[in-house]
Order: C-alpha cells, then sequence, then structure tokens
C-alpha cells in the first residue's frame, strides 16, 4: 500500500484500513517526524507455527495422547528502528535471531503479524539465493523478468543490458536456463541486476557468502560506491569484516529483539560479548 511516497507493509493493510483517515493522518505524522527515513519499522512482530506431526494420523494419535500438534514459536517481538537516507546499517545476530525474517518483512516478502514496515523509495532486495528467478527461463529472460519486478522499464532493461551481463561475469551462460546455474551464478546476476535498477534502498542477505573471493570483493566495492552516493543499505553478514567495512552502524538482534542498536565498532563488541 502506498501513501505520500511510503509504502506499507502492516498487519492490518487490506485496502480498507489503508483508506480510513486515522491511516492517513498516522502515516502524515510519521512522514513529518522521521521526514528523512528511508526505512521504519515500528513495533514488528512476527510468529511461525511449528508442526509437530507430519500425517494425519500421527495428528490424530498426538490429540488422542493430549500432546500438541503444533506451537507457536516467535520469531521477532516488537522490534522498532528507523534507517535514515544514506546510512548503512548491518543487522547482526546469531543463527536464529530474526535477521533473514526481518529484511523478509521490510521486502515485503513476508507480512508481519503485528506493527508495521514503511519503506520510502524503490527498494532491491537480495534476499535468497534464486529469489524472483523463474528456473525454466534462460539468464537473459531472467535479466527482464527481474528487472521489470524491480520496477525497470523495457528500454531502461535493454540499455543497461551489456552492463548487467558484464558486471555479472555470466558470459557465454547468458542462453542458458538458470535452473543448471551454481548457486554462486544465481548471485551474480541477481546482484547484478539489482544494482543496475535506479534503487533507493538495498536490502542484502547473506547471500553473497556464495560467491568467489573476487565476485565478493567487487560486490564490497559496488555496495561501498552506492552507499557513498546516499543510497541506503541494510545488510545482514556473518562476515564481520565486511560489515565493520561497509556499515556504520550495527542493530544487534537476539531471539527477536534488538539488544543493541549504535555504531558498528560497539555492536561487532556486543555480539562478540554474547559468544561466552
Ligand atoms: N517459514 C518459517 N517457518 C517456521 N519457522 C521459521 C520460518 N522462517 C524462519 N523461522 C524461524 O525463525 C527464526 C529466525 O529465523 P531467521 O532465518 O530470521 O534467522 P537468522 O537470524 O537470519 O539466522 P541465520 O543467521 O541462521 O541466517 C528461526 O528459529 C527459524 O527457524
Amino acid at each position: 500500500m502506498r501513501c505520500s511516497g511510503w509504502d506499507c507493509h502492516s498487519y492490518c493493510c487490506s485496502s480498507d484500513s489503508w483508506s480510513s483517515v486515522a491511516w492517513r493522518v498516522a502515516l502524515r505524522k510519521i512522514s513529518s517526524t522521521q521526514g528523512d527515513a528511508r526505512i521504519i519499522v515500528d513495533g514488528i512482530g512476527k510468529t511461525f507455527v511449528l508442526r509437530h506431526t507430519h500425517s494425519f494420523k500421527e495428528a490424530f494419535i498426538a490429540v488422542l495422547r493430549r500432546k500438541k500438534i503444533s506451537t507457536v514459536f516467535k520469531a521477532l517481538d516488537g522490534v522498532d528502528f528507523a534507517v535514515r537516507e544514506g546510512e548503512s546499517v548491518a543487522l547482526l545476530g546469531f543463527n536464529g535471531s530474526g535477521k533473514s525474517t526481518l529484511l523478509k518483512l521490510i521486502s515485503g516478502v513476508l507480512k508481519p503479524d503485528s506493527g508495521r514496515v514503511l519503506t520510502r523509495g524503490r527498494v532491491a532486495g537480495l534476499i535468497e539465493v534464486g529469489a524472483g528467478f523463474h528456473p525454466d527461463l534462460s539468464g537473459r529472460e531472467n535479466v527482464f523478468l527481474n528487472a521489470a519486478i524491480l520496477g525497470m522499464s523495457k528500454r531502461e532493461i535493454t540499455e543497461r543490458f551489456d552492463a548487467i551481463v558484464e558486471f555479472s561475469e555470466i558470459g557465454e551462460f547468458i542462453d542458458t536456463e538458470v535452473k543448471h546455474y551454481s548457486s554462486g551464478m544465481f548471485v551474480r546476476l541477481a546482484f547484478s541486476v539489482a544494482i543496475h535498477t535506479e534503487l533507493d534502498i538495498l536490502l542484502v542477505d547473506e547471500v553473497l557468502a556464495v560467491g568467489d573471493a573476487p565476485f565478493r570483493e567487487k560486490c564490497k566495492a559496488k555496495i561501498a560506491e552506492l552507499s557513498s552516493q546516499g543510497k541506503t543499505m541494510l545488510v545482514v553478514s556473518h562476515d564481520i569484516d565486511m560489515v565493520t567495512a561497509l556499515c556504520e552502524r550495527g542493530i544487534l538482534l537476539r531471539h527477536g529483539n534488538v539488544v543493541f542498536d549504535g555504531e558498528i565498532d560497539k555492536a561487532v563488541s556486543a555480539l562478540r560479548a554474547q559468544d561466552v
């Protein structure tokens, strides 16, 4: 849903609730107080249902034995923060702390159960290896598909096609169906498409880790260049050297809660202090 330049993903984002006067007033208030923000995460909560049975028979037996057939797991619990235009922020935390879930909520892949996410501007996300790609289409066809999803016109894509392929170093494999690509090749092409769009916000999950060392260096340089151009970055990575070099701020998650939000060096120290 869109209003005053903001896109909103909310637990109650039906067209009815969005068109309500209360929502629009709330949004104007946020816009006036957080004018330079690109991302606002406001009290986000996300739960997942964990099933403990695999079949109807197992579920039936579990009910007879008065055992739980599922439990509810809180992956994120009331997360709040805002990211200003031009900021580069690392999301840090141990496995399962909620980083990828948060990135998926910001990109709109998942919907929150409570709270809301507001983004202002064009969002390009590298969230999962192969996401946004159709396995039966060639690399060339997927460039057009993926770039169109990211909001580029056919003319823009045609103009930038050679640059996209060149950066990805996919070369002669561009007309091969992507189901035959390695995970590194997927990421090369996806990253290349994303950085050639007119993006305002770049969301990068751990995906770059599957690229080889020279390509990772190239991506890091590109992310630093985009950052110096004033683009907003939110990066999830366990590569502490990389996030320290690229980000000025770190948000540390633990069991779905923000436990630190501040300078990157202090965030890394807080992360290391958890490792005892
Ligand atoms: N679709 C899902 N169904 C059930 N549980 C899920 C689902 N997606 C995520 N989870 C759970 O939510 C928690 C947070 O997962 P998430 O992937 O966000 O963690 P993370 O911090 O990115 O971890 P990692 O560093 O390992 O990538 C985990 O316990 C995970 O098992």
